[in-house]
């Protein structure tokens, strides 16, 4: 359960590093890390994560998948990258910036007034009788209300608090439209909204509390 011995996930500001020490407010954005297949390549593992969600293997065919699965860590073991140069989180062209790890959404709109994005969650985001599972909008809410933060005071936010109203349930494999825009701030403080509409039915609101972060603050 760990990638290649001598891999350190995280590596912090240095000496030569353009950066301040702390959060990486001048993290670099790409449209070619990775490579120009970099997006089908997330979106085959974001299928396959469909498709092990769904599917009931027989124990030979888990077996087998799971062979498969070690050769092609093994393959990505020989090209591991600390989290700023990775083009997971920072290819801009891509959903979600390219980070697997996010409900894939696509930025219609964005700028200091806010953020108008589209969000489609996929089979993998289930959470029970066939809509997304709650935690999965939540995540949803929070990168793009921090990116509304983000975008409001021209520098990095963390979340201080972030409350989710579920007002009806969140489809699957639809496409979504979320807004997130801040609201207020005092100093450091932003208030940020949120909503998820399916047409026009609202199927969430969020309203959080993004912190800027100071200078060299991780
Ligand atoms: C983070 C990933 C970013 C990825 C970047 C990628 C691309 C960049 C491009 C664009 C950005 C795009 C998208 C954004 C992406 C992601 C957003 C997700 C963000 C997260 O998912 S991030 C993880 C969860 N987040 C935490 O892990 C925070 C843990 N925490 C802390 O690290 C500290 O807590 C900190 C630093 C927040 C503040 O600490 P601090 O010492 O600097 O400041 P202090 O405590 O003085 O608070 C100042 C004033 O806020 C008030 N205050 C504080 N907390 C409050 C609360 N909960 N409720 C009500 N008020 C609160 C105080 O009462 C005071 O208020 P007042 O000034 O009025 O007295």
């Amino acid at each position: 359960m760990k990638g290649a011995p001598d891999q350190q996930w995280n590596v912090p500001a240095g000496e030569n590093s353009q950066h301040e020490g702390g959060f990486r407010a001048d993290l670099a954005v790409t449209t070619e890390r990775g490579g120009p297949t970099y997006g089908e390549m997330i979106e085959q593992v974001r299928l396959f994560m469909d498709k092990v969600r769904y599917a009931s293997p027989t124990p030979a065919l888990a077996d087998e998948v799971i062979e498969d699965l070690k050769k092609l860590n093994a393959k990505l073991d020989t090209m591991l990258v600390d989290e700023w140069t990775s083009p997971s989180g920072t290819r801009i062209d891509l959903p979600s910036r390219g980070n697997i790890t996010l409900p894939p959404y696509e930025i219609r709109d964005g700028g200091p007034d806010g953020v108008d994005a589209t969000v489609t969650f996929r089979p993998f985001h289930l959470g029970g009788n066939g809509v997304a599972h709650g935690g999965h909008v939540a995540i949803a809410f929070d990168d793009l209300g921090g990116m509304a933060a983000a975008l409001k005071l021209g520098g990095v936010a963390r979340t201080g608090y972030l409350t989710v109203n579920y007002r009806s349930l969140t489809p699957l494999q639809k496409p979504l439209a979320l807004r997130t825009w801040v609201e207020r701030f005092e100093g450091r403080k932003y208030f940020v909204r949120g909503t998820l509409h399916d047409g026009d039915r609202l199927c969430a609101e969020m309203d959080a509390l993004f912190i800027a972060l100071k200078p060299g603050q991780a």
